[in-house]
């Protein structure tokens, strides 16, 4: 274990790079997969078997657990680590992101955003302050700058204007989060699809100073072609010796396109909710287990993966839990879908490593369907 936060990169092939990222909670590996854990469960799996799909580090978010049960509560009860049985490090994301798009009744204005909970209706307000006050109760690992992402489809001037309101308020987290050792704060890069205010907004966030960056404003319904032209320059022009996180993808391909292109971190709630909606991610394709044609199929998910649903159940019995809608589905789904994912990282960790990340990338499309198999 490390008292202080630190990140040391230890190859790179290209543009992708390996690294570790040292927490007093231990280490993270990266290119590294975060699952998400919203309201403090990353929904259908213990903790423990977060871990077994080797993950490192998991996700909550500031504005669910603001608003149930509260990061007061959380903070009474010794800490979101602890009300969440998950020792190992956790990011928590600021809030703002989750407002625009689940609040109701919003108002931004310089100063932050006030809103009623989608929950009860109930007023709150966030400002950079708030944000890092409540990230800070929760014992989060590392806190997230209190940022705007706005909205498709949106003009330069908009997109622009937002950019620049999340500019000052990253100053004003830095300034809130204070000296914290063994916890880090990432700024966040917006701007858009449009590289000089990416330039712009990495300039901003390089003069303020952090522990991390992310490359937030992606993810948004751009499309993956737009959102990897913006890779193809925007995590360049972010710190070298920085962690850097793409906030919100993605899929499989995403996620490798991404690495490819030197991003060390990210998240997304696509494999845990489509495990949900029976929806598995395979090194073949996809399988969409509520399929008729999986009704009477012995084999499993994917022969090749050595998950529990894979190892002990068929598609036939997935079919089945899933079209009677028992917990179990989504149980394994989402296990099954988590350990793939980390299989993935896991996969290009040791490419990258070894210098051979080209070939790692075009056998792992290669072996891959279009649609569903
Ligand atoms: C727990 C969820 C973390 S990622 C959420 C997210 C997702 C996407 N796609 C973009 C952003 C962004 O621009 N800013 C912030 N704070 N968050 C974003």
């Amino acid at each position: 274990m490390s008292a202080a936060f630190s990140f040391a990169l230890t190859a790179t092939d290209g543009a992708a790079r390996s690294g570790v990222i040292s927490t007093p909670r231990g280490e993270i590996r990266t290119p590294a997969f975060m699952p998400v854990g919203t309201a403090a469960t990353v929904k259908a799996m213990m903790p423990e078997s977060v871990r077994a799909t080797g993950a490192d580090i998991l996700l909550g978010n500031t504005y669910h657990l603001m608003l149930r049960p509260t990061a007061e509560r959380i903070a009474r009860l010794g800490g979101l680590h602890r009300f969440m049985n998950w020792e190992r490090p956790i990011l928590t994301d600021s809030g703002g992101f989750q407002v625009m798009s689940l609040a109701e009744l919003r108002k931004l204005t310089e100063e932050g955003v006030t809103f009623r909970s989608h929950i009860d209706g109930s007023r709150h307000r966030l400002t950079p302050e708030r944000s890092m006050e409540i990230q800070k109760l929760l014992g989060s690992d590392i806190v997230m700058c209190f940022d705007e992402c706005p909205a498709l489809p949106a003009d330069d001037k908009r997109v622009a204007e937002s950019m620049r309101l999340s500019m000052r308020w990253a100053a004003r987290s830095k300034e809130a989060f204070g000296d914290r050792p063994g916890h880090a704060l990432f700024g966040i890069q917006q701007g858009g699809v449009t590289q000089e205010l990416r330039a712009e907004s990495a300039e901003a966030l390089r003069a303020i100073g952090f522990d991390g960056y992310a490359i937030g404003g992606l993810a948004v319904g751009e499309g993956q072609e737009a959102m990897f032209g913006v890779l193809d320059y925007a995590p360049g022009m972010l710190p070298e010796d920085k962690p850097r996180y793409l906030m919100g993808v993605g899929k499989p391909d995403d996620i490798v396109g991404a690495v490819a292109r030197g991003v060390d971190m990210m998240d997304c709630v696509l494999p845990s909710r489509s495990g949900r909606t029976g929806q598995a991610f395979t090194r073949r394709g996809t399988v969409n287990i509520k399929n008729a044609r999986h009704a009477n199929d012995p084999r499993p998910l994917d022969e090749d993966c050595t998950c529990p649903a894979c190892r002990n159940y068929s598609r036939a019995y997935l079919h089945h839990v899933f079209r009677a809608q028992e917990i179990i589905s989504s149980m394994l789904l989402t296990w099954h879908n988590l350990h793939y994912f980390q299989e993935i990282m896991g996969g290009m960790r040791a490419a990258i490593a070894e210098g051979r990340f080209a070939a790692w990338q075009a056998a792992f499309h290669a072996g891959r369907a279009e649609g569903d198999i």
